[in-house]
């Protein structure tokens, strides 16, 4: 899996610069979280990366083909059991009972399987959003705050959940928690001091 290299990227909505020459290396294969405060540009970041929006300037390569994501918002279909829109998306080549499986590794009782998912808590959706990311056949994974309200037991099973399958794909966390960082293992780039040396390297 090759590299992704972000070379002196630019970014503006109107007057403000949301990046400014940012440049990193996220390791292919390898899972990087992104860390900072809010409004930084982390989901900037990821939306350049998923092809959403163009960079204003500079240039970002090695991002492979075959995607998938958890956004904010989970994006799911309402109207559609949790076993639905899992397989809408990672399509009916997996079967039924593989879905039914990592619906349950994540904490997900069986007889919510099939019930619109607009009757779910928050939580119960964030878990369906994030089974239907890592069922897709996809080699790379974005997950921006895949793990927000969820609380510290559930965290820590979709934390392992999300690392055992996702094995040997590129993965990028967009995460406000250090531990959560750590847990997901490999490297961290924290946006906010890209940006501090940045200003004391014109010094
Ligand atoms: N489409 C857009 N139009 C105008 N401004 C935007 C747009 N997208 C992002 N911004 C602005 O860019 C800045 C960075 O937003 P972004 O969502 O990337 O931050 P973030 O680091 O992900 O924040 P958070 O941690 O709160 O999710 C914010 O000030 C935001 O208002």
């Amino acid at each position: 899996m090759k590299d992704i290299v972000f070379a002196n990227v630019n970014k503006s909505f109107g007057e403000e610069q949301v990046l400014k020459d940012f440049s990193a290396v996220i390791k292919g294969g390898e899972t990087t979280s992104v860390m900072g405060g809010s409004g930084c540009g982390k989901t900037t970041l990821l939306n350049i990366l998923m092809g959403f929006i163009p960079p204003d300037a500079g240039t970002v390569s090695g991002v492979p083909e075959r995607k998938s994501a958890v956004f904010q918002e989970d994006r799911l279909c309402e109207a559609f059991g949790a076993v639905s829109n899992v397989r809408m998306a990672a399509g009916n080549r997996v079967p039924k009972e593989l879905v039914k499986e990592h619906l349950k590794e994540l904490g997900l009782k069986e007889d919510m399987f099939n019930k619109p998912v607009a009757d779910f808590s928050g939580g119960m959706k964030r878990r369906v959003a994030i089974a239907r990311a890592v069922l897709f056949d996809a080699d790379i994974l974005f997950l921006d705050e895949p793990f927000k309200g969820l609380d510290a037991v559930t965290r820590q099973a979709a934390i392992s959940y999300v690392r055992n399958y996702t094995k040997g794909k590129t993965v990028i966390l967009v995460t406000h928690d250090e531990a959560e960082a750590r847990q997901m293992g490999g490297e961290i780039i924290r946006m906010e001091q890209a940006e501090i040396w940045e200003e004391n390297d014109d010094y």
